[in-house]
């Protein structure tokens, strides 16, 4: 049993540290929004994010998961003190440290007896080093430093942290190590040993690798958009290839979230900051850019022209199962199609209140999907919500204007809409017509 200070309650210290808590550990989950901390007290989740709450009721019920704005004395009392504050992307790109750099001030005020300071955080190489030096200027204690990144998703949260497919841990001395190792063998066994930098830059490589993967079967979407070839079929037949594999090849809007696009800029600006030309991460953001405006240009060729017509969008959170909405393709969409002269009626099952906080009444809103379509000119998908999958597709005919669906996820079956009659325009696939023809899609 350890006793562990997490610092920053956002999506990553509320889920490690309920996990920690979860596995036997005393834990401390600190954040300076005061509303956080009490809504938490209450029992109220500030996230959305199945099995969360369960597992927080569980552990505080029990003594073993407690919640505070006092940050300083819960470093006092830690022997562990995890970094899991947001590191969002400054407007150059680049990682901005500056919650960061402001929480070692804080362990360093409060350094009292040897302790292991974590960053959980993504933080770019060489952070740890910031953090160490910050440290020593104002405190003398024994300290060591690690990074052990996060590899959750939203939406899997839980059921990622407990059964990790791999802990990284990056430690100053073999003492710390050990320590970070121990307390991840409920979750683990398998541990990646490696230096406090390799530690930092494994979490870039791995954002940046799954994005590449998506911005990779974009681009094969949009060859096959041209050569009467279906995407889907190319994700199937490279991804049995257990060289390739076949997760992260699904086509579409392209990606979002508050961690690819922000990782990515963040890379880009790391391998500038050490003189190297990354290219390659590059092309994957200009990329995922372009795919946005792709489906846009798609609705605009269907419809003629935007102005005065109404949009039926489905999906606003950046992912099914979660509230999220950073990056999320609907918040970069909606206001183009706004400024097109549309009006546009927006579904989601749980992140309109989210949305709203980005989009004001820029858009309506409904948690009934079939609510916006009444009557509008066409209906854009995008976000994967099983609801949105399950969709009664003979009601959402009778109820659009006219039979115009553009799926920014690949939803339905080509020959199921081609069959209902609808006009169907999805991503890397054969366009269907509702004069029931197949073509290309743009
Ligand atoms: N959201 C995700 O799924 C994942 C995020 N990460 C990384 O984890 C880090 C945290 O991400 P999120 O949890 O999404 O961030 P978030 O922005 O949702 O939450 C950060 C929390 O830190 C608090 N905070 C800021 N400064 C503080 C301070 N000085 N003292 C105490 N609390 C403070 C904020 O009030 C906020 O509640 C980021 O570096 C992110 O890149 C890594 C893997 C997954
Ligand atoms: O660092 C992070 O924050 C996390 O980022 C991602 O997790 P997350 O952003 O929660 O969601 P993903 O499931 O990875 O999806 C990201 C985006 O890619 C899109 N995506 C995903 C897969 C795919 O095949 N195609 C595709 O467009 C999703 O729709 C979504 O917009 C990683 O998967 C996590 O391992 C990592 O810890």
């Amino acid at each position: 049993m350890k006793k562990i200070a997490v610092i920053g309650t956002g999506y990553v210290g509320l889920v490690s540290g309920t996990c920690f808590a979860e596995a036997g550990n005393h834990v401390t989950c600190c954040d300076i929004d005061q509303s956080k901390i009490d809504k938490l007290a209450q029992g109220i989740m500030p996230i959305y994010e199945p099995g969360l709450k369960e597992l927080v009721d569980k552990n505080a019920g029990r003594g073993t998961l407690q919640f505070t704005s006092e940050i300083s004395q819960a470093i006092r009392d830690a022997e562990i003190v995890y970094i899991a504050v947001g590191t969002p992307m400054s407007v150059t790109g680049e990682a901005d440290l500056t919650y960061v750099k402001q929480v070692a001030q804080t362990i360093a005020e409060n350094l009292n007896s040897y302790k292991v300071v974590v960053t959980k955080s993504t933080v770019p190489v060489g952070t740890g080093k910031v953090i160490q030096t910050i440290i020593s200027q104002y405190s003398s204690a024994p300290f060591d430093i690690v990074s052990n990144p996060e590899f959750l998703r939203e939406g899997a949260a839980i059921k990622d942290s407990m059964n990790m497919e791999r802990a990284v841990i990056g430690a100053s001395s073999d003492k710390a190590y050990e320590i970070i190792a121990e307390l991840h063998k409920p979750f683990t066994s398998n541990i990646v040993k490696a230096n406090v930098e390799t530690a930092e830059l494994i979490k870039y490589a791995a954002n940046a690798f799954l994005a590449t993967k998506i911005s990779f079967i974009n681009d094969i979407a949009n060859i096959c958009e041209r050569v009467d070839a279906d995407v889907s079929k190319v994700s199937e037949g490279i991804g049995l290839d257990s060289r390739i594999g076949p997760k992260f090849l699904q086509a579409g809007v392209g990606f979002g979230g508050s961690c690819f696009p922000k990782d990515t800029a963040a890379l880009l600006h790391i391998s500038k900051d050490c003189g190297y030309d990354f290219k390659l991460i590059q092309a994957v953001m200009e990329t995922n850019e372009s795919q946005r405006m792709l489906l846009v240009k798609k609705l605009i060729s269907a419809l003629g022209s935007l102005k005065g017509k109404t949009i039926s969008v489905l999906g606003l959170a950046f992912k099914p199962d979660t509230d999220d909405v950073r990056s999320s393709p609907a918040i970069d969409i909606i206001p183009l199609l706004t400024d097109f002269g549309a009006t546009v009626r927006a579904y989601d099952p749980i992140a309109i209140d989210e949305a709203k906080k980005k989009l004001g009444y820029q858009c309506s809103y409904s948690e009934d999907p079939y609510e916006t379509m009444k009557q509008a000119d066409a209906c854009l998908i995008l976000t994967d919500w099983m609801e949105v999958k399950q969709l009664d597709l003979h009601k959402v005919k009778s109820l659009l204007k006219q039979p115009l669906i553009i799926d920014g996820r690949n939803l339905y079956q080509i020959e199921t809409m081609q069959r209902l009659g609808f006009t169907y325009l999805s991503v890397g696939r054969p366009a269907v017509h509702k004069e029931n023809t197949i073509s290309r899609a743009m």
